[in-house]
């Protein structure tokens, strides 16, 4: 999982546990889909390939939303968009800055699934004075001085860092003092910040480098399968081969496994 640091315990008010509340926009995502379709009710089973879970899992995690289904019928789709969606806080608007709009603060600003699901970019903020004013995916670009007052005026609680790495803990600190509670962070660096303030880190570089692993053990495999039984009947002696996390990072936000984990040790 990809956080730079959280603050919050591994479970959540109410009792959701952390590892529950990583799975539930899978499952709005796998919802969404069949609302679109107008399909009326789905079964755990059918939830969970289409989210990708397993479905005793999908169960519990919807037992902690007080959501059992009905027997033979399954559940209700409209109903658990509507309970998850609560649940993360979606059904209200929540405004977003992006700080650093190059090429991919551009990118995000432009990106339409955030309104799609209710987050609006409130505004974009970049240091270079030769792009203030300059709209960007339509929305003028301001300048980085008045941040502070940008995060007031639109009460903005999330902030999106795509920034240089050397940059984005000064701006993590501006932003974190002038009230954001909630950082997005695409920079390769890990972000400092106080008690009952949310990081969580994007790093594709990791997520790439994660499947260079398996590419790697799968061309190993093989190669001892053509070389035959005898080379399988006697592998390498290693115990452990640990995952790559690079430059510092905690984690990823990516998911390996149908449960969303990605295992920083992996059995050899
Ligand atoms: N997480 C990922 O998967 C991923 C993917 C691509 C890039 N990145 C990272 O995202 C960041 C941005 O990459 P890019 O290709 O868009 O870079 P870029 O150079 O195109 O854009 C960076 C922007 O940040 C602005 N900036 C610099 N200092 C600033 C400050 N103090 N306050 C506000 N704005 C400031 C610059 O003016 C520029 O417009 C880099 O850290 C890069 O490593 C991450």
């Amino acid at each position: 999982m990809a956080t730079g640091r959280t603050h919050r315990p591994a479970t959540r008010s109410r009792g959701i546990p952390e590892a529950t509340v990583a799975r539930l926009p899978l499952y709005l995502r796998a919802l969404t889909a069949l609302s679109e379709r107008s399909v009326p009710t789905v079964s755990s089973e059918e939830l969970a390939a289409a989210a990708g879970v397993n479905s005793a899992k999908l169960r519990k995690d919807f037992s902690y939303l007080g959501s059992y289904g009905t027997r033979g019928v399954g559940y209700d789709v409209e109903y658990l968009v509507y309970q998850i969606s609560r649940e993360l806080g979606l059904t209200q608007d929540w405004p977003v800055v992006i700080v650093g709009i190059g090429n991919l603060g551009a990118a995000l600003a432009g990106y339409g699934g955030f309104a799609s699901r209710g987050f609006r970019v409130a505004a974009l903020i970049d240091a270079d004075p030769a792009m203030t004013g300059k709209p960007v995916a339509g929305i003028p670009v301001q300048h980085s001085d008045d941040l502070e007052k940008i995060i007031s005026e639109d009460g903005v609680s999330i902030g999106v860092i795509a920034t240089p790495a050397g940059v984005a803990q000064q701006v993590c600190d501006r932003l974190v003092a002038a009230g954001v509670t909630s950082i997005l962070n695409f920079a390769p660096t890990v972000l400092s910040v106080p008690d009952g303030v949310d990081v969580r880190k994007v790093d594709l570089s990791i997520e790439l480098q994660i499947l260079a692993f398996h590419e790697q053990r799968k061309a190993g495999e093989e190669s001892s399968a053509e070389e035959g039984p005898e080379a399988l009947a006697e592998p390498e002696p290693a115990a452990a081969v640990v995952a790559p996390a690079p430059r510092g990072t905690t984690g990823t936000t990516g998911r390996k496994g149908p449960d969303g984990d990605v295992p920083a040790v992996m059995p050899a």
